[in-house]
Parts: structure tokens; C-alpha cells; sequence
């Protein structure tokens, strides 16, 4: 999504699937952007395990660029191809009940970093309805109505999930899951359940393709058909994954 002429071609191809009676719901991150206007701001930038350290001038920062930055971008370059889209964060309707990410080690501590409780999908629904494309950025709250950064890729499982949504596709900047994270030629065109774990516990998938396996596995655990993580940066990936034949990226399988 950096590169805007592959951001129009994609959005241009979800407003396709949109004409043609298919219902997407667009999750997005912007964690390269978050890190920009931190960085602009002299604010330094830290990660534990994937999720960023977030405390109340940081989760400002993560609200402003994703809630009002990147979502309404995406809602504008829809809205200029003649499809209708709504952004929403999970404040909105409280659409993403979410509680503070506790871990077992009491000397973690993430700030204002959540994990979502219970997802409200009546407003998507309604959205759904009434014709228009949902985009939804990744922020939660909490029972006193803060908001909380929660990772997009658990967003995405999660709503996926509560949706009964038909498929879940995760779109990343590999070609799929991979035997070696860094050899495109050893990805996998199918992975079950046992052989994610497996290969979780062997270190084959780590980083950012964690979240992404979770989720998928969720979603499937929750009644979601299909699941897949496909190659955002070529062309077409959603077409190709959903109208062809074509083996492209990695599904995620029940054993
Ligand atoms: N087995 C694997 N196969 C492919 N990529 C992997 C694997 N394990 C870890 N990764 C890493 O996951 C990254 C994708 O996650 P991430 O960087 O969070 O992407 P995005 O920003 O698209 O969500 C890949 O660039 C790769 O470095
Ligand atoms: C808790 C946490 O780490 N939240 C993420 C939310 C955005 C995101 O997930 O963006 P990407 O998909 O680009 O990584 C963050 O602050 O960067």
C-alpha cells in the first residue's frame, strides 16, 4: 500500500468485486505511516514481539494517523472510482470492544495496546446493506471509551470471524508462506492447522506472518470458509485469488 499506483489498482479491484455482488470489508494497518509522523515528531518508535509500545502520547498518534490518515484515504480513492465507502474505527458503534493486552511476564507491559473482547458487527451489516464498502482502522476501546492499538491482522481474523465472512484474505509483501521465510520458490500453496504448528515451533513462521496464521485459524475455527495470505504487491492478487484457478499465496486448511 505504499506505492500508490499498486494502492489505486487494488482498491480499483475491491470496488470490481463490489460491482459484481461480492461484499468486501476492507481491514487496514499503517504501521509505516504511524512510524513517519512518530519519527517527524522526534518520537521514538519500539516494538515487543511485533506490537508496538504504546503509551498515551503514542496511542494519539496511532488514532490520528490510522483512524483519520490512512482510513479516509482509502474511503476517498473508493468514493472517487463510483463505489460508496464508509470508514469506521471500533469506537464506531462500538464495533471493536477491546481490553488491554495483559501478558504473563508482569514486567511486560504494552501501554495502550489492546486485544479485541467481543466484535459488534450490526453497523458492518448495516453498511453491507445499504451498499457500501466498510473500512475499518484497527483502533479498539474500552469499557471507559479509550482506544486501544490493536494489530490489524487480529482485527481482521476476528472480524472476519463475527462476520461469518466467506473468505478471509490477508494481503502481505511475500508470496505466501514460505518453507524459508526468504526462498519465494518454497512456498506452500496449502498449510493445515498441525503443520502451522509445527512449523510456529520450528521458527519457519515468525514476525509479522504470526498474527496473520492466527488469524486465519480463528477464522476457519469460527466458520469462515476459505482463508488465504496472498502477495499484495502484484497485480491483481484478489481477482486472481477469487475468479481463477490459479494457486496464488497460501491457504489455510483444517487438517
Ligand atoms: N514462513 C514464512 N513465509 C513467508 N514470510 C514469512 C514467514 N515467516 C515470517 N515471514 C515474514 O512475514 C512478513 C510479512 O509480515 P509483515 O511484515 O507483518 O507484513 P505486512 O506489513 O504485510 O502485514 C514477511 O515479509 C516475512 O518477512
Ligand atoms: C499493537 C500494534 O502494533 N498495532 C499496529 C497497528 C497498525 C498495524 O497493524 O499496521 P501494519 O499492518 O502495517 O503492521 C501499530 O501500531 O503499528
Amino acid at each position: 500500500m505504499a506505492d500508490p499506483k499498486l494502492k489505486e489498482k487494488l482498491i480499483e479491484d475491491i470496488t470490481l468485486l463490489k460491482y459484481v455482488g461480492i461484499n468486501p470489508v476492507i481491514v487496514h494497518g499503517g504501521g509505516p505511516a504511524i512510524n513517519k509522523t512518530l519519527d517527524r515528531l522526534n518520537i521514538e518508535a519500539n516494538f515487543i514481539d511485533g506490537l508496538r509500545v504504546t503509551d498515551k502520547e503514542t496511542m494519539e498518534i496511532v488514532e490520528m494517523v490510522l483512524s483519520a490518515q490512512i482510513n479516509k484515504e482509502i474511503v476517498a480513492l473508493i468514493n472517487k472510482m463510483q463505489a460508496k465507502a464508509v470508514g469506521v474505527s471500533g469506537k464506531d458503534g462500538n464495533l471493536i470492544k477491546a481490553k488491554k493486552k495483559e501478558f504473563s511476564d508482569p514486567e511486560k507491559d504494552l501501554g495502550f495496546v489492546g486485544e479485541v473482547e467481543k466484535i459488534n458487527p450490526e453497523l458492518i451489516e448495516k453498511l453491507i446493506e445499504d451498499g457500501y464498502i466498510p473500512v475499518i482502522a484497527p483502533v479498539g476501546v474500552n469499557d471507559d471509551g479509550e482506544g486501544l492499538n490493536i494489530n490489524a491482522d487480529a482485527v481482521a481474523g476476528e472480524l472476519a470471524a463475527a462476520l461469518k465472512a466467506e473468505k478471509l484474505i490477508y494481503l502481505t509483501d511475500v508470496n505466501g508462506i514460505r518453507f524459508e521465510a526468504k526462498d519465494p520458490e518454497s512456498r506452500v500453496s496449502q498449510l493445515t492447522f498441525s503443520e502451522i504448528k509445527q512449523w510456529i515451533s520450528e521458527g519457519k513462521i515468525q514476525g509479522g506472518m504470526l498474527p496473520k496464521v492466527e488469524g486465519c485459524m480463528q477464522a476457519v475455527e469460527s466458520g469462515v470458509i476459505r482463508t488465504h495470505i496472498l502477495n499484495g504487491l502484484v497485480a491483481h492478487p484478489l481477482l486472481l485469488e477469487i475468479f481463477t484457478d490459479r494457486g496464488v499465496g497460501t491457504m489455510i486448511l483444517k487438517d
